[in-house]
C-alpha cells in the first residue's frame, strides 16, 4: 500500500495493490503499519461504517462540530465521485475542495482529517462505501452544507439524484463560516 499526498494540505491517499486472478481480487483495505508510517494512528479509529447507495444519490456535505473527527473513506463495490472541503480558517488551503474517484478497481482509501467537510456522488448502479472515523458518531455534533454551495462550486458530475431530508435542507458554506450551521 503507497502513500500519496494529494493537493490539500495533510489530505493522504493510501493506494492499495489488489491481487486479481480467476477467482476474483484480494486487496488490502487497512494497513496499521502504512497508516503509521504517514504520521498517523491507526488505534485511533474507532468506529467503522458502511453505506449504499443507487446510481446518482448525493450524500453530503458533512462535517462535525465540537472535536471533529478524521476517516479513512474507501469504496467496496462500484465507483463514486468523494468531494472534500478544507474548512480549517489556518490551513493554507482553506476554502479549496478536492474530488477523487473512488472504487471497486483501485481500492484507494482516502483520508480526511477533521475540520473538512465531505461528501459523494454514486456514479455506478449501486455503491457501497465505507468508512472508519476516529471519534464514535454523535448526531448532536452533524454539520451540513448545501452541495450545490454557489462559492464552493462543486462540479458535480451527475445530476443529484436522492438527498436526505438533511441534506435537502442544509445550509451554505457563509453560513458555516458564520457559525450557524446545524446538522
Ligand atoms: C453517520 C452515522 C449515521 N447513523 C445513523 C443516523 C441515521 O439514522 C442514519 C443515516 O444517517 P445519515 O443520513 O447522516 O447518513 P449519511 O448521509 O450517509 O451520513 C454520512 O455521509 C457521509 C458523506 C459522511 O461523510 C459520513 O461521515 C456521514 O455523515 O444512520 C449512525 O447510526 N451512525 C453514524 O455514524
Amino acid at each position: 500500500m503507497r502513500v500519496e499526498h494529494t493537493s490539500l494540505a495533510d489530505v493522504l491517499l493510501f493506494r492499495p495493490s489488489p491481487h486479481r486472478d480467476e477467482r476474483g481480487f484480494f486487496t488490502r483495505t487497512f494497513d496499521a503499519e502504512v497508516v503509521a508510517s504517514a504520521g498517523l494512528d491507526p488505534a485511533a479509529f474507532v468506529q467503522d461504517s458502511q453505506s449504499r447507495s443507487a446510481h446518482g444519490t448525493l450524500r453530503g456535505l458533512h462535517g462535525r462540530n465540537g472535536a471533529g473527527e478524521a476517516k479513512l473513506v474507501r469504496c467496496a463495490h462500484g465507483a463514486i465521485l468523494d468531494v472534500i472541503v478544507d474548512a480549517r480558517p489556518d490551513s493554507p488551503t482553506f476554502g479549496q475542495h478536492q474530488a477523487f474517484r473512488l472504487d471497486d478497481e483501485d481500492f484507494c482509501l482516502l483520508y480526511v482529517p477533521r475540520g473538512f467537510l465531505h461528501g459523494f456522488q454514486v456514479l455506478s448502479g449501486v455503491a457501497d462505501i465505507c468508512y472508519r472515523i476516529d471519534r464514535p458518531h454523535d448526531p448532536a455534533e452533524d454539520l451540513s452544507v448545501r452541495h450545490d454551495d454557489a462559492d464552493l462550486a462543486i462540479g458535480w458530475p451527475l445530476p443529484a439524484g436522492i438527498l436526505s431530508p438533511r441534506d435537502r435542507s442544509a445550509g451554505s458554506w457563509r453560513d458555516l463560516l458564520a457559525g450557524d450551521v446545524r446538522g
